[in-house]
């Protein structure tokens, strides 16, 4: 299989084959001064990423993080919401035992904004899979890169940075509105917790027309005059149908809506983004804790449970 090889004084990645080598973003992951969990190479599996890969397989499945009646209370007080937040934040150093926390969604769902606020908040570091990639290749932009290598170069990109940030702990990833759609990604952000930024067409596209379509290719591809929000809206709506199912696979879902007046047209604050994705982590964490619970305790009571078990024969009952 042929793989890539960047090279930051190249200025065209060059494709070749052998194993793939992505030095650039490792260069800045040291710079960050995070730790891994295990180093990668020789791979030295320690307890926590055993476990991790233990639990992906008793996922507790998309975990939704509830709006309540006091939400909008929380949207109109931001001192009572600072509070609520620092409790959650106490609770949470503990429980999470520096899990890293991957941000998934569409363009325009804010992943950026939270990852930095919620990096700073849990004293974790923050990455966003997007710059990683604009960094490690002169500087260029996304829309660059897509014009100039294509697509699925930048997937290419995009898989590799998730691959060299999932053994490492305490990490805040804002992940690229597409990294969802390749399985192989999920191996990477299922290392930690996933969380999906979950909200309208309309809302998202609002957000991204305002910010101009150009830093989007696959919204300026389609670009056709005046009408930002309304291209940006049909795009958006056709994507988010063949995502939907990808989305789906988080472990906590977060709704951008706002229940505030003031905030319907652009959506939650973050703070309050921030304060429903930190409950969903809760709950999450808790319901994992239960379901294991439950396996070790589980116990048959009756004949009727034996009807609905999997039997495995021994080789001397085959004969
Ligand atoms: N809670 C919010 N309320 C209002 N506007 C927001 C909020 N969060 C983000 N935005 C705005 O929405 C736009 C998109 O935000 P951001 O870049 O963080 O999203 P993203 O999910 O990382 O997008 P992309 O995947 O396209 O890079 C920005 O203009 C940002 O300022
Ligand atoms: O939704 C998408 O496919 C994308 C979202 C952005 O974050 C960038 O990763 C890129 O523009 C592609």
């Amino acid at each position: 299989m042929k793989s890539l090889t960047l090279d930051r004084s190249a200025s065209k990645p060059s494709v070749r084959g052998g194993r793939l080598n992505f030095q650039p973003a490792a260069a800045l992951i040291r710079c960050a001064n995070v730790t891994p969990v295990f180093k990668t190479g020789h791979v030295k599996k320690s307890a926590n990423v055993h476990n991790a890969r233990f639990e992906k397989h008793f996922r507790v499945r998309c975990q939704p993080a509830q709006q309540t009646s006091e939400d909008a209370v929380l949207e109109e007080d931001f001192d009572l919401l600072g509070t609520k937040i620092s409790e959650l934040v106490t609770d949470l150093n503990e429980e999470l035992k520096g899990c890293s926390i991957y941000i998934v969604g569409m363009m325009g769902s804010g992943k950026s904004t939270l990852g930095k606020m919620l990096a700073n908040t849990l004293k974790y570091t923050s990455f966003d899979s997007d710059m990683m990639i604009e960094m490690t290749h002169e500087k260029k932009a996304v829309s660059t890169i897509f014009k100039e290598f294509g697509e699925d170069y930048f997937r290419d990109c995009e898989s590799q940075v998730l691959k060299q940030l999932a053994p490492y702990k305490n990490l805040v990833v804002s992940t690229g509105g597409g990294a969802v759609c390749r399985p192989m990604n999920w191996s990477y952000m299922q290392q930690g917790i996933v969380v999906w930024l979950q909200g309208s067409p309309e809302l998202l596209a609002r957000r991204v027309a305002k910010d101009g379509l150009e830093k989007r290719p696959l919204l300026a591809v389609e670009s056709s005059g005046d009408d930002l929000y309304g291209t940006a809206l049909s795009k958006i709506t056709s994507l988010l149908e063949d995502r939907t199912k990808y989305y789906e696979n988080a472990d906590v879902v977060v709704n951008l809506e706002s229940l505030s007046q003031k905030d319907t047209e652009a959506g939650a604050p973050t703070a309050v983004v921030m304060y429903r994705t930190l409950l969903g982590v809760k709950a999450k964490i808790q319901a994992t804790k239960e379901e294991r619970e439950a396996k070790r305790n589980f116990t048959i009571e009756n004949a009727d449970q034996l009807k609905t078990m999997r039997t495995i024969q021994s080789p001397a009952q085959n004969e």
